[in-house]
């Protein structure tokens, strides 16, 4: 016979006192983990330990939650437990509401401390200086390419790459009213109006496309004038107070933007191989012809794949290009590690990014 429904709820809250308790008993661990880390200094994040667990909880699942429930559910439980053993500060492109704090929050879990920044070259300031233990910034997306600003401070900064996360991209115009009547300047970072040029050319072809400092400094300023509108995220419209007149408006119905996490090398070292992981490097090549091509035959011959090739002006004056390379693998293969030794010997600049596992 079926249970009724007051007798199921007693059962889940039973359920869910153990599960509580059970939690309590974790985060107990967590903290002595967090004590003998502080005793002998060492960091408290550890990726390739938090990838294990889950990997491991998802392998062991019998159901019937789903292997996504327990990445998300572990990633939460996870971030609650670091956040015992010490708040992890991260700094991206603010104010509230932006796609950079939506990535933090997905990579990283949501107990951290939240550190806004008003522009990329800060958030870098930020993770250098120590006011933050890691930054977020987008670093490709796929239908605009490369967000050049955070390339070149990568070149610059003594910050390396420890991990990466994928966000898909939903645009809305966000406004005071829910109607396309009356709006007279459309406001959003370039790249958001980058992503929506064949929206806006077709359905706002008369409005003023004004480049602000962030989407959801878009949405704020929007929220000050009724002839005005942004191109944000729903939780940025929210925060301000906003109406959604016209939803997902981005060209590409697929439109992904890949961030970068980083930190200083004192903070957290490369992250051990995970077994699906990544290496960023920027080069640059002597001016003579064929040079480009040369540097690929290493790769190919120690049967490594490339997953990113770009190039960025080197602004020497010069004809000269620095280019950032993706290869897939670890340091710790020789396959990869010759690989990249060969490559190093070819180029006059060569500097690794980051080692990091990579995400779906
Ligand atoms: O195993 C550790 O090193 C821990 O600090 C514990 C724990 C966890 O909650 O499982 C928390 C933070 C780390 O990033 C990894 C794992």
């Amino acid at each position: 016979m079926a249970r009724d429904l007051a007798s199921l709820r007693v059962e889940i809250d039973a359920a869910d006192r153990e599960l509580l308790a059970i939690l309590n008993r974790r985060a107990a661990l967590a903290n002595e983990v967090g004590e003998l880390k502080r005793a002998e200094g060492s960091p408290v994040f550890r990726p390739e330990r938090e990838a294990q667990v889950i990997n491991g909880l998802q392998a062991a699942n019998p159901g019937p939650l789903k292997a996504e429930n327990v990445a998300t559910i572990w990633r939460e439980i996870m971030s609650a437990c670091r956040a015992l053993e010490a708040p992890q500060r991260v700094a991206y492109l603010g104010p509230v509401g932006t796609f950079s704090e939506q990535a933090a929050v997905q990579f990283f879990g949501s107990s951290i401390e939240h550190v806004p920044c008003v522009s990329f070259d800060e958030v870098f300031h930020a993770a250098t200086a120590g006011t933050a233990q890691f930054g977020v910034v987008p670093v490709e997306n796929n239908s605009e390419g490369v967000v050049t600003r955070s390339l070149d401070l990568l070149l610059n900064s003594p910050l390396h790459i420890v991990g990466e996360i994928s966000l898909l991209i939903r645009h809305h115009l966000l406004r005071s009213s829910n109607s396309l009547e009356g709006i007279e300047v459309v406001l959003a970072h370039p790249q958001a109006l980058a992503q929506c040029q064949g929206w806006l050319n077709k359905h706002l072809p008369k409005a003023e496309r004004r480049a602000v400092s962030s989407n959801a400094e878009g949405a704020r300023l929007a929220a000050t004038n009724p002839a005005w509108a942004g191109i944000a995220s729903e939780r940025a419209g929210s925060e301000f107070g906003l109406h959604v007149a016209a939803h997902a408006i981005q060209d590409d119905a697929f439109n992904r933007t890949r961030f970068a996490v980083v930190c200083l090398p004192q903070v957290l070292q490369a992250p051990q191989a995970s077994g699906r992981d990544c290496v960023s490097l920027v080069v640059s090549v002597p001016n003579k012809p064929g040079a480009v091509h040369d540097i690929l035959v290493p790769l190919k011959r120690h049967g490594v794949s490339m997953t990113r090739f770009e190039s960025r002006p080197a602004r020497s004056g010069q004809w000269e290009y620095y280019f950032y390379i993706d290869v897939q693998g670890h340091p710790s293969q020789p396959h990869v590690a010759a690989a990249l030794a060969d490559l190093q010997s070819l180029c006059a600049f060569y500097k690794v990014l980051g080692t990091y596992p990579v995400s779906d």
